[in-house]
């Protein structure tokens, strides 16, 4: 049995070299995703997003390194590795002049699924995305947004572990946006997997629950998103009424670490404080009573938006440094 199964890691990447002719775009990339995570992927134009998509899905072969999805190599079992895996992207790969019945009945015999299930997958797929009353209509008379969501549910439709979309919500509209953030998160709850690459933060941030920020090829952060900094310690908001002086050695005193502010904020103070909720409650009892004006009192769980900007400011001073 491969490691993968001891830490439960579903997508295996080790060592991932990928050249284009005259272009490397994968510098050696290596990441493992647990089970049930929603992976937010992203990066600036050209950092690799769509290769490191295509490569895990098996759909281009890279120069070295190892993919495994589900303890299954992509590379080496192809076909069993595909019936783990939905991929969606940038193409939609839809034939236009099959309605979306046939669409999805053709991506799911394609994906081994056979028999009765056949038509219970094409139906659930088609429910799941919000086309069960347009089983009939050609895919090519659909508008985009719902050729989107019939690409989606051919992605869907053998109900795969692992899930990756290539910017998935690109030209839809709010409404349908919101809808496929309910989804994605339907799936998480029956313990897929999903990779999801945007260029809009704020909509991964809705569902994520890790994020891999990349940038010429290479990672720049690849964390949990909304974990502490280190184990055992909880990262508080702190927001005073008016300025406050602390005694002198009182964040010391109570262990606390890593203040810092709050651009914008200057009545806001960053805390580590290690003893989860029971080192909260002495900090906040102490600061009372030494005084301080607290307004609000809050652990701090770090946004997408900010762990990527960290993770690109980091890796830009260590290019200057
Ligand atoms: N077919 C190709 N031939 C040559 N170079 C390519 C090819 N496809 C991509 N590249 C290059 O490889 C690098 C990574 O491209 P990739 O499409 O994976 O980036 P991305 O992060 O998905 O970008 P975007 O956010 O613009 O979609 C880029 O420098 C790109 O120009």
């Amino acid at each position: 049995m491969s490691s993968a199964h001891t830490d439960d890691a579903v997508i295996e990447v080790e060592g991932l070299v990928f050249d284009y002719p005259g272009k490397r775009a994968l510098y050696g990339v290596s990441i493992r995703v647990p089970r049930g995570a929603v992976l937010a992927l992203v990066g600036p134009n050209g950092a690799g997003k769509s290769t490191l998509m295509r490569a895990i899905a098996g759909l281009d072969e890279p120069l070295e390194g190892r993919v495994r999805v589900a303890g299954v190599s992509v590379l080496d079992e192809p076909r069993r590795a595909q019936r783990h895996l939905g991929y969606l992207g940038d193409f939609f790969g839809l034939y236009d002049e099959l309605s979306v019945r046939r669409c999805l009945l053709h991506a799911a015999s394609v994906r081994a699924v056979a028999g009765a299930a056949l038509h219970t997958a094409v139906e659930r797929a088609a429910r799941r995305v919000g086309l069960a009353d347009r089983m009939d209509t050609p895919a090519g008379s659909l508008s985009r947004g719902l050729r989107q969501r019939l690409a989606i549910a051919q992605a869907l439709v053998h109900e795969p572990q692992v899930v990756l979309l290539d910017e998935p919500a690109a030209g839809l509209d709010p409404e349908a946006r919101a809808s496929l953030s309910a989804l994605f998160r339907a799936l998480q709850a029956e313990g897929r997997t999903l990779v999801v690459s945007s260029h809009i933060l704020a909509e991964l941030e809705e569902y994520s629950t890790h994020m891999l920020a990349l940038r010429d090829g290479r990672v720049v952060q690849f964390t949990e998103l909304g974990a502490a900094p280190t184990a055992g310690v909880q990262r508080l908001r702190i927001r005073l009424a008016h300025p406050w002086q602390p005694p002198p050695g009182f964040w010391r005193g109570q262990g606390a670490g890593l203040r810092a502010g709050e651009p914008g904020q200057p009545l806001v103070i960053r805390v580590d404080m290690p003893g989860r909720d029971e080192g909260a409650a002495r900090l906040l009892r102490a600061l009372v009573e030494a005084g301080a004006p607290v307004a609000e009192f809050a652990v701090h769980h770090e946004s997408l938006q900010e762990s990527y900007l960290r993770a690109t400011r980091a890796a830009a001073q260590e290019v200057t440094a």
